[in-house]
């Protein structure tokens, strides 16, 4: 039997997946915790890759692997590879003055024209402009600037810091995918390259692809990875396993799950997303939805919160419960909460954009304020986030003929009884399974054989539409 590996290094957790490249069949899986926090060392991704790969067996009879990953942070590397300072994640909000500057500077048409996306907090391109503002001397000594999936899976292929791998600091060997660039705000999904302009403008250095000779005039540029095509690979394991190209979790997800023309995708992890694969590019000079690429060689129109599992955990928490105890209330209260609306804005938000917004609660009366009336508004509150998600996706031309709903909060009855509710649309959640983990194996197998694998995905029958338009006229009320 030929196996692969899938890796998805998310926020929360490094998951990896171990299939069977004949059928698809899960033969092995391994998981480990990453840390909490906006601002992480990659150290400890590449211990918690490490961690999980040999809980699910190792690799050492694994043909392929690719690793997918939580999209936008910025790990900023130094001429011997190291690492220069902590990774700002996706969801690190300091960089939101740093956007409103990057827009005033080149107009939000401009850069939905030039790289599909409008800045805000969560891009690359921000961050590189905080680092050139807030920490200079850092911003100075930049000579390679990867994402988390880029990074791995460097190391992964034996390149680091001299004294911490086999084949040494080669920043030329950085490779990234299609997907993943095209969160930087400084690569574009239509034109298929680098915006050299937009990340000098950010960063305040001129920037290069790597393996692009450079000039006399651009030998301090900053190496920027290679950006392989779906089935390309980025090379192999000291140990020889080959190494796929990785991607941004939420593409992999798309291509661990299979998604085709009529399917949005809604993941439910600690960002909220709803994507779908497009064969156009997006450009959306509101911002609203993020013009991405996908993993297979097309577009994938996002919009993104920051407020999505956590706000359950926060308010289980609070209510003294775990996730079934959350459910089990959520259900037994009426829809639209008795009126209680949690409007869930804990980390700020990125849709709609208010990096420094905080969450609020409406409308409690002493016979409103009970344990099951916030569990429901909890869950209403954050799906109806992602219901205004939908729309902004849908008001881009994607049309839906099933929403899948996955991620770690998906496999919540009351979040799919909820999710009916509040989506207009028939709503199906396929089988609990490691999504983004699985795109990453899918990416494997088409590296290994030159053809992208038509492995099946069990799809439960879609809940039924049972709409409640008064969850969302309520919520709409309060976030106003
Ligand atoms: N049954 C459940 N109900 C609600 N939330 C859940 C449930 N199971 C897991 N979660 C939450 O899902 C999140 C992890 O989901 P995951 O998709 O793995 O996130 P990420 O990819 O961002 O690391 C955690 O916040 C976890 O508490
Ligand atoms: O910022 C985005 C997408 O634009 C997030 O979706 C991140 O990619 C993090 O994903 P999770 O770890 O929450 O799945």
């Amino acid at each position: 039997m030929t196996l692969v590996a899938g890796v998805d290094s998310s926020t929360q957790s490094c998951k990896v997946v171990v299939r069977d490249l004949e059928t698809g069949a899960l033969v092995r899986s391994g998981r480990a915790a990453h840390p909490e926090g906006t601002e992480v060392d990659p150290a400890v991704w590449w211990e918690a890759l490490r961690t999980a790969l040999e809980a699910a067996g190792g690799l050492a009879d694994v043909a392929a692997v690719s690793i997918a990953g939580q999209q936008h942070g910025m790990v900023v590397l130094d001429a011997e590879g190291r690492v220069i300072r902590d990774a700002l994640l996706w969801n690190d909000t300091r960089s939101a003055a740093a956007a409103r500057d990057l827009i005033a500077e080149v107009g939000a048409d401009a850069y939905a024209a030039r790289v599909g996306v409008v800045p805000v907090a969560s891009f690359t391109a921000t961050k590189l402009r905080w680092l050139r503002d807030a920490e200079p001397a850092n911003a100075g000594r930049v000579a390679a600037v990867a994402l988390p999936h880029d990074w791995l899976t460097w190391r992964l292929r034996g390149y680091g810091p001299a004294d911490e791998s086999p084949l040494g600091p080669d920043l030329e060997a950085l490779t990234t995918d299609r997907s993943d660039a095209s969160g930087t705000a400084y690569w574009g999904a239509a034109s298929g390259t680098y915006d050299l302009d937009l990340f000098e403008r950010a960063l305040g250095r001129p920037g290069r692809e790597a393996g692009a000779s450079g000039d006399a005039t651009t030998s301090d540029a900053v190496v920027l990875p290679r950006v392989l095509g779906p089935g390309e690979s980025a090379g192999r394991t000291p140990e020889g396993v080959l190494v796929g190209p990785g991607a941004g979790d939420n593409a992999g997800a798309a291509l661990g799950l299979g998604a085709a023309e009529g399917d949005v995708v809604v993941s439910i992890g600690t960002s909220g997303t709803v994507f779908a694969v497009t064969d156009a590019p997006v450009a959306d000079p509101s911002g609203t939805v993020a013009g991405f690429a996908d993993a297979s060689g097309v577009s994938l129109p996002l919009i993104a919160t920051l407020n999505a599992a956590r706000v359950l955990d926060a308010i289980a928490r609070l209510l003294g419960v775990d996730h079934d105890g959350l459910s089990s209330l959520a259900l037994s209260a009426e829809p639209g909460a008795g009126g209680v609306v949690l409007v869930p804005y804990f980390e700020g938000e990125r849709t709609p954009n208010l990096p420094d917004a905080k969450a609020s609660i409406h409308g409690l009366t002493l016979a409103s304020t009970v344990p099951a009336n916030l569990a429901r508004a909890a869950i209403e509150g954050m799906l109806c986030g992602l219901a205004d998600g939908l729309d902004a996706v849908r008001a881009v031309g994607v049309r839906e003929r099933r929403i899948l709903l996955i991620g770690g909060a998906a496999q919540n009855p009351a979040v799919a009884a909820v999710a009916a509710q509040v989506f207009d649309a028939a709503v199906v959640v396929p089988a609990p399974g490691e999504y983004v983990a699985d795109g990453g194996a899918v990416q494997a197998a088409w590296a290994l054989t030159g053809t992208r694998p038509s492995w099946t995905v069990e799809a439960a029958p879609p809940l039924p539409v049972d709409t409640r338009p008064e969850i969302r006229a309520q919520y709409a009320a309060a976030r106003a």
